[in-house]
């Protein structure tokens, strides 16, 4: 995907009072979504517009989250931006900044398999510095499918690494004893972080956003940040370019994060290292860059067809293997009048119907997790299609 990128207008450059920016990170299906409609139901008057970065070719988390009206604005963008200091996301951001009527808060969610670092250079490393203010780091935690070693997934330790909230989610379903135990890990790679529990990422906002609690000097240093910002400022004695990534997206991620590190630490006079486009092919790049790494792959289905329960039942039961992680999907049934929310985390899932309230029916369904057989998974679920519709209306279960 390739973009073009407007300079802002000026009357925009204020760098004291910046458009707040908060990032809610956290791993597959450990409650992102939920802590967004929590804030969009909550917001209180404020004019709260959301970034949503989803992982899959078909984008379910926009039809998941609940409108406000035009108080909201939902970007869906597909791909990875943590992979680079990327396009769609400057754009996207600048879009927020242009609109007419004034937003707010900008709430930007990661997909589970993103390194927020780079996310949050976004914010610091580029024009938008001077634009936004970055509030805080929020990361969710599962504490039912929480390890340590998640996935040996550089970007799960990274998501705490980074972190300067930390909910503590899913706490309904561990014991108490158990949620202790993993503060205690948590506050190993974390020490300091603001650390608080939570059930559907329930959380009161003022804990969370507003809350300043980023501190760029971790990761610019004073000298360096003005170092950095006379790099910005004048930039005819270095081969620092804000507009171009050259870095290889191909680079294992564990590198990747320590990539983006060492460049925050870095005087970066001496570097070519780009905060602003990438002109390789995205459509090519984003499917792979962190899949290479920790082995993650999706595979997504949108059809306008309904399901069979049965045959969907059984695929569920019989044919899902342990390395899919997390799933969530849109699904018509044939012999269901509802519209059901499926939704898969390591072992747990559940499905939850509602009406379809005059959407066009149709079924989607996104499958993620590591080391996949694609071909074999989608010709298990091609299964679960009916051919004919029999016995549509008949009710769920009949
Ligand atoms: N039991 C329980 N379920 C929860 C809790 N919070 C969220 N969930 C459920 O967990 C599932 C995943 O939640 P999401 O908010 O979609 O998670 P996410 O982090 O946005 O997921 P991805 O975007 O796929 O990474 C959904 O079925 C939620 O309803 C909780 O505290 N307890």
């Amino acid at each position: 995907m390739t973009a073009v990128i407007s300079a802002p207008p000026k009357q925009m450059d204020d760098s004291k009072h910046g458009l707040p920016v908060t990032i809610i990170t956290g791993f597959l299906g450990s409650g992102k979504t939920t802590l967004l409609n929590h804030i969009l139901t909550n917001q209180d008057g404020l004019k709260t517009a959301v970034l949503v970065n989803e992982f899959g070719e078909v984008g379910i988390d926009n039809d998941l989250l609940i409108t406000t009206g035009d108080d909201t604005m939902v970007e869906l963008s597909n791909g990875c931006i943590c992979c680079t200091i990327n396009n769609d996301l400057l754009e996207a951001v600048y879009k927020v900044l242009e609109r007419r009527d004034k937003i707010d808060y900008l709430v930007v969610e990661t997909t589970g398999l993103a390194d927020p670092l780079p996310v949050a250079l976004t914010f610091l490393g580029t024009e938008l510095r001077d634009l936004t203010r970055l509030d805080s780091i929020v990361t969710l935690v599962d504490s039912e499918n929480y390890s340590v070693d998640l996935f040996n997934s550089q970007a799960a330790h990274n998501q705490i690494a980074y972190g300067d909230i930390i909910l503590l989610n899913k706490t309904d379903l561990v014991d108490e004893g158990d949620v202790d135990l993993l503060e205690l890990k948590v506050r190993d790679i974390k020490e300091g972080a603001r650390i608080l529990r939570t059930t559907q990422s329930q959380v009161p906002l003022p804990l969370i956003l507003s809350v300043g609690l980023f501190e760029s000097d971790k990761y610019f240093e004073p000298t360096q940040k003005d170092a950095h910002a006379q790099n910005h400022d004048d930039h005819s004695n270095c081969d620092h370019d804000h507009g171009h990534c050259e870095h290889d997206h191909d680079d294992e991620h564990g590198e990747h994060a320590h990539h983006h590190d060492k460049h925050s630490h870095q005087d970066h006079s001496n570097c070519d290292h780009d905060h602003g486009h990438c002109e390789h092919d995205h459509d090519h790049e984003h499917h792979h860059s962190h899949l290479d790494v920790d082995g993650f792959t999706s595979i997504s289905i949108a059809r306008d067809q309904p399901l069979a329960i049965r045959k969907f039942q059984h695929f569920l039961d019989n044919k899902l293997p342990d390395n899919v992680f997390r799933a969530k999907g849109i699904l018509w049934f044939d012999e269901s009048e509802k519209r059901h929310i499926f939704h898969l985390s390591g072992k747990r899932f559940s499905l939850e119907d509602e009406e379809w309230n005059g959407r066009p029916h149709k079924t989607q369904l996104v499958l993620i997790g590591q080391n996949l057989d694609h071909d074999d998974l989608e010709a298990e679920i091609e299964k679960c299609f009916c051919l004919e519709s029999q016995s549509r209306g008949r009710g769920f279960g009949s």
